[in-house]
């Protein structure tokens, strides 16, 4: 006897063009975490004096680069994460035997948000084994204590296309202005809870990120073209300088402004979407890590591209991010063609025509 959670966390594709950390669309392909916890035998969590080296949980993984990631729940960052949210609760491991098992379509690395998925499911996670009945907000919290640029999480957690901000954190307030990934910070939370005189962990502030769901056109579907290979977000947020000038912040404000309502109109109009996805804030700074990436950008568009909406990398990329409503797979097909043609044998890549689905994160239970 137990309960199960089967928890659903969407891909998402961030930043749109102009809309670098602000905006995500969440994507109709998946990371589910199953877990499976047996109330029955375990003992009552406020008997439970030993913590278990294993914190309580058995990890199964299937999926997307199913031989590289860490089985250990201590290092895996879906539970990693649970393990950290848990703690801020007072609770040290899984209140009960918990088997863990994940289903992974989502590709690593590769800019459709596995990292912002796999921190959600783990925030989910925890609230439904510790049954901490966190909020949406306070879970987004926890999301970005993690995460620090909301868009990818905030899509995964709410759905639909979605613009957020962070509130800007003073830097006693645990947010840290850096440029750290998801492991990083986990480490440093445990590190500063090590040295921490009481043993306490930091919790975090409330109501740090804010989101809108902004109307999408059904019409609209997303086109992830996907080269096989990773770059990690760290590695191509590292790329970007620490200053930009008037002219370019100006030049991707006017196109996040407009685009936040082209994508909503019912009848989508191609060239005002297509100039609106231009940027000059992360885009230029990244050509050198996606070879065919300025081809793409400049080759393509609604004149020559029949059903083409816009064209851009896909949160830190690889992935090519093409929006368009219809001849899906031509336009797949025209954008690989660039990949192919790359040297030394060319860059070989898949294609996923995905849909923009409205709803974000859940989290079914039932009794076994
Ligand atoms: N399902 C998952 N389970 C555990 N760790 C994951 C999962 N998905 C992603 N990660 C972690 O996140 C890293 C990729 O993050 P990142 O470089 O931000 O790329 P992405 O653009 O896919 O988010 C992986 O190398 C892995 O450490
Ligand atoms: N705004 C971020 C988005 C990273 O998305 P990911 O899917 O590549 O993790 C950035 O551009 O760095």
């Amino acid at each position: 006897m137990g309960t199960s959670f089967v928890i659903n966390v969407p891909a998402t594709s961030a930043n749109i063009g102009p809309g670098f950390d602000v905006m995500g669309l969440s994507l109709s392909l998946y990371l589910t975490v199953s877990a499976d916890v047996e109330t029955e035998q375990g003992s009552d969590m406020a008997a439970v004096t030993t913590i278990l080296p294993n914190r309580n949980i058995t990890l199964m993984y299937e999926g997307e680069n199913s031989g590289g990631l860490s089985l250990d729940p201590q290092a895996n960052l879906i539970t990693r994460t649970a393990l950290y949210v848990l703690d801020c609760s007072g609770i040290k491991q899984f209140p009960h035997p918990t088997t863990v098992r994940v289903k992974n379509s989502i590709p690593l690395g590769r800019g459709l948000g596995s990292s912002g998925a796999a921190v959600v499911a783990g925030v989910l996670l925890a609230n439904a084994v510790g049954s901490l009945r966190l909020t949406q907000q306070r879970m987004l919290d926890y999301c970005l204590m993690i995460e620090h640029h909301p868009d990818n999480v905030a899509a995964a957690l709410v759905g639909g296309f979605v613009a957020s901000y962070l509130i800007d954190v003073d830097r006693s307030g645990n947010i840290p202005a850096s440029e750290a990934d998801e492991a990083e910070v986990l480490q440093r939370e445990r590190e500063q809870k090590a040295a921490a005189a009481d043993g306490s962990i930091k919790l975090p502030p409330d109501n740090i990120g804010h989101f809108l769901q902004l109307e999408c056109s059904p019409k609209i579907k997303a086109i992830a073209i996907i080269p096989q290979f990773e770059l990690a977000t760290s590695k191509a947020r590292a790329a970007l300088p620490g200053s930009y000038t008037t002219r370019d912040v100006v030049f991707n404000l006017q196109r996040l402004a407009v685009l936040t309502t082209a994508l909503g109109r019912e009848t989508p109009d191609p060239w005002l979407i297509y100039r609106a996805m231009e940027d000059k804030v992360h885009q230029p700074y990244r050509m050198h890590l996606v070879p065919g990436l300025p081809e793409i950008l400049a080759t393509f568009n609604p004149d020559n591209t029949p059903g083409l909406l816009g064209i851009c990398l896909s949160g830190a990329g690889p992935t090519i991010l093409a929006l368009a409503v219809s001849n899906f797979d031509e336009i797949a097909s025209k954008i690989r063609a660039v990949f192919d043609r790359q040297p030394n044998g060319g860059i070989a890549t898949e294609y996923k025509v995905l849909d923009i689905v409205g709803e974000g994160a859940s989290c079914i239970e039932s009794l076994r």
